[in-house]
């Protein structure tokens, strides 16, 4: 199927899917209160989250935020300093890795060299001491699902990277866990692989109805498959909600800066009235729509993303926060055009131009003298 049929099927079927915003429903996995410490580092800091049933989520986070330590928290491979990981309701604390009903599939995937791929996912359900027709059948099942059938006899060696990342896969689906752990999957695989594999992903978790948790760095990758992102900073989590909502309602500069390009504007807060708010920026005066009620003197950050900033020669007419500056750098990308615009008072703010059609007329260029300019509901209030 084409990727984009495939998209837009998923899509459809998964706007619906919110079991975080209905009251009846409880998650499949609840991390309660969960602390990790090594020593005297605290690598996971009084963190709680629910996750749903058939949720695909992830843990987003950089180098060393502990999204690792917990999710080998969840595997069994450590166990918490003190709260509590349960799962449909049952402690998980002091249970062993392997009477969990949970997998994980590693980055290197760590597949036994001197077996062939069908031995390889055949290897749990053997040492599990299943019949040996069952496991026949199973392993069967799983190859066909990630595609491997005609590969049955090969030795890892004699795959590309895409494949034995899918035989991974089936090894770790074939005890069929109810939730499958995710460290940094797709890490070994070049760009154009990655992307082909995330929606082999997002479709194979979607048609087997099972829960997967993933830990990636990449906020790209998270934002492709995740129904929800924990966006985690120093063993706690910044944010936890929908890639939409992070990207485009962060709670925090943390968040706002960690997901995508962004530019914040230092301002103080001047009056409020009509759902906006007026504060006084370094380009002059900004106005922004916001539900938050900070008053005069307050300091606070205002976000806007690079998508939504328009630049143009002129002062567009009727624009409340337009700023004067002139084009400080030019990246062409191919798709968009990021300029770099430095401001009168010596920012420097990106706008992002779609190339949507062949070739510009007069495009801008380097020194020139340009406005910049966002709507009042295109800014984000940042307080923290
Ligand atoms: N066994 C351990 N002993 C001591 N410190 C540890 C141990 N495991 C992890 N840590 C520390 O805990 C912190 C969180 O580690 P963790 O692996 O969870 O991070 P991460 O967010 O997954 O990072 P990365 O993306 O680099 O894997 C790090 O500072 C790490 O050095």
């Amino acid at each position: 199927m084409a990727v984009q049929a495939q998209v837009k099927s998923l899509g459809n079927i998964r706007r619906q899917f919110e079991p975080w915003n209905d009251p009846a429903e409880r998650p499949l996995i609840e991390v309660a209160g969960v602390t990790k410490r090594f020593g005297t580092f605290t690598a996971v800091d009084d963190l709680s989250l629910g996750i749903y049933r058939r949720e695909f989520f992830a843990l987003l986070g950089p180098s060393g935020c502990g999204k690792s330590t917990l999710l080998r928290m969840l595997a069994g491979f450590e166990e918490p300093t003190s709260g509590d990981l349960r799962l449909e309701g049952q402690s998980l604390v002091g249970v062993p890795p392997h009477k969990r009903p949970v997998n994980m599939m590693f980055q290197s995937y760590a597949l036994f060299p001197h077996m062939s791929v069908e031995k390889n996912v055949a290897f749990g359900l053997k040492q599990d001491g299943m019949a040996k027709s069952e496991i026949a059948d199973r392993v069967a099942e799983m190859l066909k699902l990630v595609k491997l059938t005609p590969f049955a006899k090969r030795k890892p060696q004699q795959l590309s990277g895409g494949q034995q990342q899918r035989v991974a896969l089936a090894r770790s689906l074939a005890k069929r866990p109810k939730v499958l752990l995710l460290d940094e999957p797709l890490g070994a695989l070049d760009k154009k692989l990655r992307e082909e594999t995330q929606f082999e992903l997002m479709d194979l978790q979607f048609e087997l109805g099972l829960t997967f948790v993933i830990v990636t760095h990449d906020q790209e990758e998270a934002m492709v498959m995740a129904d929800r992102i924990a966006l985690m900073r120093e063993g706690r989590i910044a944010q936890v909600a929908t890639p939409a909502v992070i990207y485009e309602a962060p709670v925090s500069r943390y968040v706002a800066d960690f997901i995508g390009n962004v530019n914040i504007l230092d301002a103080t807060v001047e009056s409020r009235s009509d759902g906006r708010l007026r504060l006084a920026g370094p380009g002059g005066a900004i106005e922004v729509e916001t539900p938050l009620a900070l008053k005069p003197g307050a300091k606070a950050g205002i976000a806007i993303r690079p998508e939504k900033m328009r630049i143009g020669r002129d002062r567009p007419a009727g624009a409340v926060n337009a700023f004067e500056g002139e084009i400080y750098d030019i990246a062409y990308l191919g798709d968009v055009t990021l300029y770099v615009v430095k401001l009168r008072t010596g920012e420097l703010m990106r706008a992002t131009v779609i190339n949507a059609a062949r070739g510009i007329e007069a495009p801008l260029t380097w020194d020139e003298a340009v406005w910049l300019s966002f709507a009042p509901d295109a800014g984000v209030v940042l307080v923290d």
